[in-house]
C-alpha cells in the first residue's frame, strides 16, 4: 500500500509561501505545506487540514496540480504525494511547531536548501502545467533516475 500525502503551494502573484521544515521528513528544508492523509478523510481534505495547521492559512478552493510517486532505495513503501495550488485563502501566516513559513518571489526559489525533485517539477508548476512523476531515490539527496510527464488530467 503506497503511504498517501499532500503538497500544498501557496501563490500570492509572483510570489510563493514556503515553510521550513522544522522537524521530521525533510526537517531544514523549504516545502510546500502538507503530510499524511488519515483514514477517515479525503486527499482534498487533508491537503486543506494540513495547510491549516502547518501555516495558519484556509482555503477551500485547492486545485490539483501534480502526482508524485517517490521510493527510497531499500524501502519498500511507496510514498504518493498528491500536489495542490490556491491563489485564494484566508487567515494570516502563522509559524507552527512544524513550519517556517516566508514568502518567495518566484524567481528566487530556494533549491538548494529543498528535496533535489523540485527543482524539476517546480518549472512545470510555474508556468501552469500539470505534471505526472516518479523519483527513485537513493538516500534523501541522490535521485537515481525519474520520470517526469506533463498531463492534460490527473
Ligand atoms: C522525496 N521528495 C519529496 N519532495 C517534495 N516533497 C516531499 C517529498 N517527500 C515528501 N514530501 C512532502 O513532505 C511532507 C511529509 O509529511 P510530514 O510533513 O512529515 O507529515 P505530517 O505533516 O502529517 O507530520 P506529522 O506526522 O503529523 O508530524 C509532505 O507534505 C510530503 O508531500
Ligand atoms: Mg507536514
Ligand atoms: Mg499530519
Amino acid at each position: 500500500m503506497n503511504k498517501i500525502l499532500t503538497l500544498v503551494l501557496v501563490r500570492d502573484g509572483k510570489r510563493i509561501l514556503l515553510g521550513m521544515k522544522k522537524r521530521g521528513f525533510g526537517e531544514g528544508r523549504w516545502n510546500g505545506f502538507g503530510g499524511k492523509v488519515e483514514k477517515q478523510e479525503t486527499i482534498i481534505d487533508g491537503a486543506k487540514r494540513e495547510l491549516r495547521e502547518e501555516c495558519g492559512l484556509v482555503s477551500n478552493i485547492l486545485e490539483k496540480i501534480g502526482l508524485l510517486k517517490f521510493e527510497f532505495v531499500g524501502d519498500p513503501q511507496l510514498l504518493e504525494v498528491h500536489v495542490f495550488t490556491t491563489e485564494q485563502f484566508t487567515g494570516a501566516v502563522e509559524e507552527s511547531s512544524e513550519m517556517r513559513p516566508e514568502w518567495f518571489d518566484t524567481t528566487n526559489i530556494p533549491f538548494d536548501k529543498m528535496w533535489p525533485d523540485d527543482k524539476l517539477w517546480f518549472p512545470l508548476y510555474l508556468k501552469g502545467q500539470k505534471f505526472s512523476g516518479y523519483f527513485l531515490f537513493q538516500g534523501h539527496d541522490n535521485i537515481l533516475k525519474y520520470t517526469l510527464d506533463e498531463v492534460d488530467d490527473l
